[in-house]
């Protein structure tokens, strides 16, 4: 049967040890190990969440084709030195269907990083004539997702019964991602053959278009607002497609397959797609991230298999590079540390 996704509300992680507390860690705890997915509301920030204030983020999306292409990725304009962050365009053949931007902490941390590492490259952004007001938004709504990331991340330490400090060393310094995505309604007469199974579902006996294909997010825990319109799934523990709908002041929350690596399996990083709404969507994820030289290593969790540990930035390259916004760069980055052989 599928179960409805739960929304939770999660004052009080910003508060002082209390019961109301210790009540939404157990609520948080039982849908990260549960279905791995969860609606949020009630937090500091939370006023970003409405149509007016998204759509002071979602602006760039308005500027010219010439201005967005300046922010594109070496991937997609050989004549860039960016490579991880930045635009990536619209892909016609791809089942992915989408637009947008990919920022890092540059946003909104002004760190020297002299590092040779494209993870920690800086954000191409564009001019601010061009959007007046926008940097100084995405770094608002950079820093405001960052303390709510670090509120769940302190709450699923103390749900898995480990010290709350346990992860705080490793998301000093984190490499989070904000994400601003389009997806415009596919044009039936592009020419392009989206006939193929991976375009297309069946849904509650209607068949469905895809733009956003089936996969579990890389990192530690996901925080969706969603722009009002419909098309995010995620898949419960039956195996069924649910709807993970839009609410104004609320964030859809899902974790990650670093976190499930991490807890050995305890928390679950759930299968999520978009299939296409009757209207262009628009969507802005924030993926809350470890800093990049992290080393992952076992938690002293009972009954979970020990794993060899990992640095945090080989893992997500080697995750990130397989979607399609970021093909072709996989070999531009060695790993940090060598395999044990
Ligand atoms: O657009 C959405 O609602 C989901 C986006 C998503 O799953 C992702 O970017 O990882
Ligand atoms: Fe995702």
């Amino acid at each position: 049967m599928a179960r409805d996704i739960e929304t939770i509300g999660i004052a009080a992680l910003f508060g002082p040890p209390s019961l109301a507390r210790e009540r939404t860690d157990a609520r948080i705890m039982a849908a990260a190990s549960g279905i791995g997915f969860m609606a949020a509301r009630d937090f500091p920030g939370d006023d970003w969440l409405t149509p007016q204030k998204r759509a002071r983020l979602l602006e760039i999306f308005s500027l010219p084709e010439a201005e967005k292409q300046k922010l594109l990725r070496w991937n997609f304009d050989r004549t860039k030195k960016n490579v991880y962050r930045g635009w990536f365009p619209l892909q016609p053949t791809a089942a992915s269907y989408k637009e947008g931007i990919d920022m890092g902490p540059d946003r909104a941390h002004a760190r020297t990083t002299s590092s040779d590492d494209p993870l920690c490259e800086p954000t191409p952004l564009p001019a601010e004539q061009a959007l007046p007001g926008w940097r100084a938004a995405t770094a608002s709504y950079y820093l405001a997702m960052e303390a709510v990331g670090n509120a769940l991340m302190r709450s699923v330490a103390r749900g898995l019964d480990l010290p709350e400090t346990i992860f705080d060393a490793d998301f000093e310094g984190g490499i989070s991602t904000l994400r601003l995505i389009r997806y415009p309604l596919r044009d039936a007469n592009s020419g392009i053959d989206t006939s193929g199974p991976e375009f297309s579902v069946i849904h509650k006996g209607e068949t469905r278009s895809i733009i956003g294909r089936e996969h579990a997010d890389s990192g530690f825990v996901t925080l969706l607002a969603q722009d009002g319109v419909e098309g995010l799934q995620a898949k419960n523990l039956a195996g069924e497609w649910i709807d993970v709908p839009p609410a104004d002041g609320t964030l859809a929350v899902n974790f990650g397959q670093l976190l499930e690596r991490w807890t050995g399996g305890r928390v679950r990083a759930t299968r999520h797609r978009v299939i296409a709404p009757k209207t262009a969507r628009y969507s802005i994820p924030f993926f809350y991230e470890p800093r990049v030289d992290a080393e992952i290593a076992s938690l002293p969790l009972g009954g979970a298999a020990p794993f060899e540990p990992f640095l945090y930035g080989d893992y997500l390259w080697e995750a990130a590079t397989n979607f399609v916004e970021m093909s072709g760069i996989k070999h531009l980055r060695e790993p940090r540390r060598a395999k044990a052989s």
